[in-house]
């Protein structure tokens, strides 16, 4: 079972002409996320129970991510899965005794971000994450392990409140709910806000149980349908809806209580502003989607009653945020963002004005455009014309999309993509006819992907709002003297790479020693000097090439240890950098924070280091991705083969394992092309899914190791190994499926903002695919995380339809995988 989560996020429209439909392309964004880190933390180790550890750090990562998107920072607990959460950007600033505010994803990820300002008790943690594992486990199985901080568990402790002992979708009496909601002790430390979850969850729970049941179920006509075979009641579908229900629950839990805790209040009164529908539920209601758009436009009346909103733009379009996606056609559902209108509407963008005209569909499954509108000016609109009613009779208002002028609309799906969903696009040349896209149109299928995305490392720039630094005169000198910031001085000019490589995943790890202190399994393991160490200095460990050695560690010598205490000292020295305006919220944490580096740094010191193998020290550009070995082919010990740029460009596992899943579940495509197969990452997952696969590949060595590799993975049989150039064979190819791995010019793609196929690739990679498309149409082109998406969506062609999937490693952004043809799988 492939330990993937995919999730469609948005499907955007590229018009190459406004007034003809049928020439846009459709572009699907969809992400997929991947976990390998205790192959990673094996690297590191060279010891099978480490894995085993790790393997339960996923387990409750993984509970956390996908479950009810709760900030990250409310659920790290335990040290391991804490110490993933700092990638090593911010380890380095660490290290290098410099505030987190200059840099690293974690200080964005746990700063920067509002929601962070959620913390969840301890309690509700230890409580969710159980509940989640018995949910996921195994719902008998929670009976017996009752937890004991369980007190209750009568019906009164159901989190439904009375409503649903009325209504009962969920029997509250069922033994193995009652653990599981009795487990629930909703803000527990403030009993008027607990009273108002209760309240509002008795009001709106079923509707919202409901509308995202439907949601989910979307392809089945049956899942809307009252009456006969009520999902919690059918046989079939009750297990599934008792899990629907509990992490619906936790996910409209944590939602209240993070805006509760914003100064948010709901009006719970037909009086104070909800409309009657709202309070129509499911199983009562004539017409069910009136209940949900009414539970959703309840959703919306959301009022602010305190003047501390300043959580800025990011919080309130939270609150318009379109979240759900129906298709209206279907079921006559409309956009909860806009409550009395039926029209579709989009987030759109365009070189012409398109303020008169209304978003059209011709396609059955598309014709629903949900707007998120603009971050502020919807909101600020609604704020300035309500400025002079009380707080609490506030509403929100949205326009509708033909009331929107071009110059107020805001709405611009390229920075929107680019923003929420970490898109990059440039104006790089298009595909075959196509000169540029006149309209886009963005609708989001992921009503969770804007909150999520602030939890993925997605490289975006570190923002920092509002800050100021200031130096006090001790500090203003020291830095000067520091031998920290020498070693900084030093770090930075020993290295070739640019920074963001230094960085990131291409960066060198000069003296062949890695720091397994790194916590970040996608980073580098940075070393504490940039020179090279002579051979006399590398106490190198008995290694046989590719058999498993357990142990290679050596004991940290005393000279580290002194080194590391220095660094503590003017870390500590550095840190009187004094930022002014620190927000209350984090200001709480920052005693928390200290003394958990604290203890982080005694264990960092207890750490050993990890020596390299002769062979790989020699070369210390690849030094990083030997620590990685294991992730790049979990069977590595067992005689695999990599060359230098093998090393840099091979597919991790995971992924290529995903991509192979990809294929196999598209029908009528048994035989593959790897067209640049390299080492052969790709092609033995191909072949281990099942498939024939002609392995391509220009250069000799590589393709031996391929072959050598495949051989390790006992699929050699199942793949033809061609030498030869790609661009000169093609013609002559039959198959169903061609897989595009190319060389996008060494690991310093990344350094471009935007990547771009034609220009950016040692070959066309327009050629590269319109020799595919000889081929077959069912064409993956795996690609840089950071190429221009408008570029290879083109290659759709008009009309065309595309699939832009990201890959997450452990939560960031590796590469990008784009499926044409039946690949594409159906919104
Ligand atoms: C990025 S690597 C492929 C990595 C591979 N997917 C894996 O997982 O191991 C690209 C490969 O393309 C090969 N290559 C470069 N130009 C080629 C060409 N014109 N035809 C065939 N192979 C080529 C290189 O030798 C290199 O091995
Ligand atoms: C330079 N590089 C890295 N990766 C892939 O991107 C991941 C993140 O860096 C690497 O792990 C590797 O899979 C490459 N893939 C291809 N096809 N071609 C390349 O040149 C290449």
């Amino acid at each position: 079972m492939l330990n993937v989560k995919w999730i469609q996020v948005a499907k955007i429209c590229l018009y190459l002409d406004d007034l003809n439909e049928e020439s846009k392309i459709m572009c699907l964004c969809s992400r997929a996320f991947f976990k390998d880190r205790c192959l990673y933390y094996l690297g590191l180790n060279g010891i099978y129970f480490d894995k085993i550890e790790y393997e339960n750090d996923d387990r409750n990562e993984e509970d956390e991510e996908y479950s009810s998107g709760v900030p990250e920072e409310a659920t790290v607990t335990d040290q391991a899965a804490e110490e993933s959460e700092i990638d090593s950007e911010a380890e380095l600033m660490i290290k290098l005794g410099l505030p987190l505010q200059f840099g690293g994803s974690s200080y964005e990820k746990k700063i920067t971000s509002p929601s962070t300002c959620v913390k969840e008790p301890k309690s509700h943690k230890k409580i969710k994450s159980r509940c989640q594992k018995n949910v996921n486990e195994g719902i008998k199985k929670a009976t017996e392990e009752k937890p004991s901080d369980v007190q209750h568990s009568s019906e009164d402790d159901c989190p439904t409140g009375n409503l649903l002992q009325e209504k009962d979708p969920v029997k509250c009496e069922d033994k193995t709910h009652t653990v599981i909601y009795s487990t629930v002790t909703p803000f527990s430390a403030d009993p008027s806000t607990s009273e108002k979850w209760q309240e509002y969850w008795s009001q709106y729970g079923q509707g919202l149980l409901w509308q995202d049941w439907i949601q989910k179920h979307l392809d089945d006509p049956s899942a809307g349908e009252n009456g006969a075979c009520e999902p919690w009641t059918a046989p079939e579908t009750k297990d599934e809806w008792d899990k629907h229900y509990s992490e619906s629950y936790w996910h409209y839990f944590e939602q209240f209580q993070y805006w509760a805790q914003q100064g948010w209040t709901f009006g719970s009164t037909e009086a104070e502003g909800l409309p009657v529908s709202s309070q129509v539920l499911p199983g009562t209601s004539e017409n069910a989607d009136d209940a949900c758009s009414g539970v959703l436009d309840g959703v919306n009346l959301i009022n602010l009653d305190s003047d501390e909103m300043e959580q800025g733009s990011f919080c309130q379009s939270e609150i318009y945020k379109c979240s759900q996606l129906v298709n209206s056609e279907s079921n006559g559902a409309q956009c909860p963002c806009d409550p009395d209108q039926k029209e579709p509407r989009d987030v759109e963008a365009g070189e012409k004005n398109t303020s008169s005209r209304q978003a059209t569909s011709s396609q059955p499954g598309e014709s629903t455009h949900c707007v998120r509108p603009s971050r502020s000016s919807a909101v600020e609109q609604s704020q300035s014309e309500d400025e002079n009613e009380p707080p609490e009779s506030k509403q929100v208002k949205i326009k509708r999309s033909h009331e929107m002028d071009a110059d107020e609309n805001p709405c611009d799906v390229l920075a929107e993509a680019s923003s929420i969903l970490g898109l990059k696009h440039g104006n790089g040349q298009k595909y075959g006819k196509i000169s540029q896209f006149s309209r886009r149109t963005l609708c989001y299928l992921d009503r969770e992907v804007q909150h999520r995305s602030q939890f993925l490392d997605m490289h975006r720039p570190v923002k920092v709002k509002n800050k100021h630094i200031f130096f006090s005169d001790e500090s203003k000198t020291k830095p000067t003297k520091s031998k920290t910031l020498n070693k900084v001085k030093g770090f930075l000019e020993g290295l070739s790479d640019p920074i963001e490589d230094a960085l990131d995943d291409t960066a060198a790890v000069p003296n062949g020693l890695i720091s397994s202190s790194s916590s970040d399994p996608e980073e580098p393991a940075h070393t504490t000097g940039n020179e090279p160490l002579a051979a006399s200095e590398i106490c190198l460990p008995k290694f046989v090439e590719n058999t498993r050695v357990h142990n290679i560690w050596s004991p940290l010598d005393s000279n580290s240890d002194a080194q590391q205490s220095s660094m503590d000292t003017e870390e500590n020295s550095l840190r009187e950098l004094i930022p002014l305006d620190i927000p209350d919220y984090l200001q709480d944490e920052a005693d928390v924070k200290k003394t958990e580096r604290k203890s982080k740094k005694k264990k960092k010191k207890n750490k050993k280091r990890i020596l390299l193998p002769p062979e790989i020290a020699a070369v210390p550009r690849i030094a990083k991705y030997w620590a990685q070995r294991y992730r790049l082919f979990s069977r590595f010990d067992e005689g695999v083969k990599l060359d230098e740029e093998g090393w840099f460009s091979v597919t991790p596992e995971k992924i290529a394992e995903h991509i192979a899943g990809r294929v196999v579940q598209t029908s009528c495509c048994d035989v593959v092309v790897d067209a640049f197969c390299g080492v052969g990452g790709n092609a033995i997952q191909f072949a281990k899914a099942g498939k024939k696969v002609i392995a391509v590949d220009i250069d000799p060595v590589k393709l031996s190791m391929a072959h050598n590799n495949a051989v390790v993975y006992g699929v050699e049989d199942q793949i033809e190994f061609i030498r030869g150039d790609y661009m000169c064979l093609a013609p002559d190819l039959r198959a169903d499926v061609v897989f595009l791995s190319p060389p996008w010019g060494g690991p310093d793609y990344a350094s471009a903002e935007t990547f771009d196929i034609k220009t950016m690739m040692s070959l066309d990679g327009f050629e590269v695919f319109k020799l595919s498309q000889q081929i077959t149409k069912n064409i993956i082109y795996f690609l840089p995380r950071n190429t221009d998406m408008e570029q290879v969506a083109s290659l759709a062609g008009p009309g065309g339809k595309v699939e832009i999937e990201q890959n997450f490693l452990n939560k960031k952004l590796k590469t990008m995988t784009v499926y044409f043809g039946d690949l594409i799988r159906k919104v």
